[in-house]
């Protein structure tokens, strides 16, 4: 059994990790950090989780609790991973880690889009970008992995085969993409409180939301992206424009899709407009698209669960990957519907 640590585990990544870890067959979740939460058992920071992890204590993280410990989990506020990365890896274990601090290859690029300097600029190159679907192999031989954002992934599946396939102009990307709530992390704020949020839907971070560089990183292209906080707990539906390349049958870039996707475990390619709810609880993504002859442009859509295989279950198929276990194992359970 892998030993696993996971950082930031009083959060809600965190309460996903250890919920989907429950079922896992060669992973168990055996230390728990937190901050504010930290010397109180599990029990009482997730009551959703039961059995012999309950009764585990959220500690305040120290580099000596990673004796014995095979792979760490990181779901820390963006810049903490910084901090600690260096101690993680020289300790042996594995990383998986889903704040943004090393999924963006160039330091520039990070200053750029998150205000600050990189502060570990020499580990970038130790991490792969953890979307399994594009960089399986580089994530198997892999010791440290920055696993993708939630607005990226779904915009990168939806996407990606259309730029490689050449069916869409990669200076020409357009995406307004809805979150749930739960994508902005477990902390009361006004802006997401149930007064802000409920019966309403607002954009935000016009220009400026700094998974841009992340798509254009993995896209190769421009994009323009405009991120929309929707009244949901979980899920995100990435409507996706572009302008074709040329003329094409309506259906080739749903085609294109199924081949790029036809052996995935966890992605499928739908005829219809794919719904959040479709995903919802499960590491799945639905994506499908469309030409439309009349503005020379493809649509492209995809649904995931934030938490899902925006976060959490991507995080636990790059683990599975890295340790050459089942890439499917713990995360077969399909989604909760209605
Ligand atoms: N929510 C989502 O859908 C997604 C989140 N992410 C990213 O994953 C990360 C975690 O997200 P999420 O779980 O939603 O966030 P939460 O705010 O729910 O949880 C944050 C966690 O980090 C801990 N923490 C906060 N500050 C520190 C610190 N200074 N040192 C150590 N631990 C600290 C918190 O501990 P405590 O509660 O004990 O104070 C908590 O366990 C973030 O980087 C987020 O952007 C990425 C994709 C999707
Ligand atoms: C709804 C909401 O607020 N979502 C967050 C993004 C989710 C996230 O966790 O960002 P990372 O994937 O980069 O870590 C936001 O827009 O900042």
């Amino acid at each position: 059994m892998i030993r696993s640590a996971i950082l930031g585990a009083s959060g809600y990544v965190g309460g996903e990790l250890l919920r989907l870890l429950s079922r896992h067959p060669g992973i168990r979740a055996t230390r728990l950090f937190g901050d504010s939460k930290a010397g109180q058992r599990l029990g009482s920071v997730h009551p959703h989780i039961g059995g012999v992890t309950a009764a585990l204590e959220v500690a305040r993280f120290k580099p000596e609790a990673l004796d014995g410990i095979d792979l760490v989990f990181a779901a820390l506020p963006h810049g903490e991973s910084q901090r600690w990365a260096e101690t993680i890896l020289a300790s042996g274990a594995r990383l998986v880690d889903l704040g943004a601090d090393f999924r963006l290859h160039d330091p520039q690029v990070y200053a750029t889009w998150y205000g600050e300097a990189h502060q570990a600029p020499q580990l970038l190159d130790q991490f792969v970008y953890g979307i399994p679907e594009l960089h399986r192999e580089a994530i198997r031989s892999a010791r440290a992995v920055a696993a993708a954002g939630c607005y990226p992934t779904a915009t990168i599946l939806a996407l990606k085969p259309l730029v490689d396939a050449g069916l869409v102009d990669p200076v020409s990307l357009i995406v307004d993409a809805a979150s749930g709530v739960s994508g902005a992390g477990r902390a009361v704020k006004e802006g997401t409180a149930f007064n802000t949020v409920d019966g309403s839907f607002a954009a935000y971070g016009l220009l400026n939301h700094r998974h841009t560089a992340e798509m254009e990183q993995a896209l190769g292209g421009t994009v323009l992206f405009t991120p929309h906080l929707a009244p949901m707990t979980r899920g995100i539906l990435a409507t996706c424009y572009a302008t074709a390349t040329r003329a094409m049958a309506a259906d080739e870039p749903l085609q294109a899709l199924r081949a790029a996707y036809a052996a995935e475990p966890f992605v499928r390619v739908s005829d219809d407009p794919p719904a959040t709810k479709w995903v919802s609880g499960s590491n799945g993504a639905v994506v499908t698209a469309r030409y439309d002859p009349r503005t020379g442009r493809v649509l492209a859509l995809g649904a995931i669960d934030n938490l899902g295989k925006g976060a959490a279950g991507q995080m636990i198929q790059c683990a599975n990957l890295m340790l050459g276990l089942d890439e499917t194992a713990g995360l077969t359970a399909e989604g909760v519907f209605p």
